[in-house]
């Protein structure tokens, strides 16, 4: 379990980390999601020890990091996948790792195998793919056997099968027990991938709920309906004061929208009380994109498509490519 209260962490007049409180539990993957710039970073690496919180604090199954006896068999990262160095092998990579942590020597083997590199170990990770890289640094994160586990953009530049194996691998850990934090913005991938959200912008907490709850309380819910008796059904859904929409469908014709929190099993009970014939009855829920877009929206400082520049008097840099923070 991660537990962060009134996290906060300042750089000069800059508030990257602003108040922060939220949980991360066990046994879930949690996605981190915020715009560019909100402090996902900077709340990460609180949390592994690598900055120190202004005000406020974070902790590990009750502990900072800083005082955890041995960090790495209680919290793994991935926050890079780039920093090997390219002549070593795979497995001198993780052999000196494991020395330099005083992790035993059964760890390398038991990571590799974890990751699926067992046969490649041998090669130079300077040859690797990008995939077999991120595989890489997964086991660097594994070598102590963490129950936590952080990781920080971990499908960017990925393919579907790269991206496919990190999305079962993180269901794995977690069905484990093991509590995975992740970020990304890939939110149609976060969708499939994490149970539990935690939103930031500006360094704030927008939502922490589960992935279902967010999308839901952010875009609501519609019923879609397929029926040879449209006027009919509208008609009978109005007397129950519910709203209704028709529209032309490419290649379904004329189908009626429902809108409002209401499950399907209610219009098809009233479909059924008046003899009506349906053809389909489908809940659509909002995406996770949609919902991220309603729920940050006054967050983003600077949305690219605007063609302005950025409000000088504002400090936070948001919005742009990282190299430019
Ligand atoms: N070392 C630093 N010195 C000064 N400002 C910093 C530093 N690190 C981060 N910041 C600022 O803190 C804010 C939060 O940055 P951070 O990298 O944590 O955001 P992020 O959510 O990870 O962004 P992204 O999605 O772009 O990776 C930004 O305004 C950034 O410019």
């Amino acid at each position: 379990m991660i537990e962060a209260h009134g996290l906060t962490k300042r750089y000069g007049a800059t508030v990257a980390v602003d108040n922060l409180s939220f949980e991360v539990k066990p046994g879930k993957v949690t996605g981190f999601l915020g715009p560019n710039g909100a402090g996902k970073s900077t709340t990460m690496r609180m949390i592994l020890g690598l900055d120190t919180p202004t005000a406020g604090s974070v902790t590990i199954d009750g502990t900072r990091y800083r005082d955890l006896k041995r960090p790495l068999t209680k919290v793994g990262a991935l926050l890079d996948a780039k920093w090997v160095h390219p002549n070593r092998s795979a497995r001198a990579h993780l052999a000196w790792m494991a020395a330099s942590n005083k992790l035993p020597k059964s760890s390398v083997d038991r990571a590799l195998d974890m990751v699926g590199l067992t046969e490649v170990a041998g090669k130079r990770a300077g040859t690797y793919s990008l995939g077999m890289s991120q595989r890489l640094g997964i086991a660097g994160a594994l070598l102590g056997d963490p129950e936590v586990l952080l990781f920080d953009e971990p499908v960017n530049g990925l393919d579907p099968e790269g991206i496919v194996w990190i999305r079962t691998f993180m269901h794995r850990l977690a069905d484990e027990g093991r509590t995975v934090l992740v970020s990304s913005h890939l939110l149609s991938e976060m969708a499939l991938t994490a149970e539990d959200l935690v939103v930031i912008g500006r360094g704030k907490l927008i939502s922490q709920s589960t992935t279902q709850e967010f999308v839901d309380r952010a875009s609501g819910t519609t019923v879609k309906v397929r029926t040879p008796q449209l006027d009919q059904l509208a008609g009978v859904l109005h007397q129950q004061q519910l709203v209704t929409r028709i529209e032309d469908v490419e290649g379904q014709g004329k189908v009626l929208f429902v809108e409002g929190d209401l499950t399907t099993d209610q219009i098809g009970e009233s479909a059924a009380a008046h003899g009506i014939v349906l053809h389909e009855l489908t809940m659509q829920r909002g995406s996770l994109e949609q919902a991220f877009m309603q729920m940050t929206g006054d967050s983003v400082q600077y949305h690219a498509t605007d063609g302005q520049l950025p409000d000088p008097s504002i400090t936070e840099v948001a919005a742009g490519p990282k190299e430019d923070n």
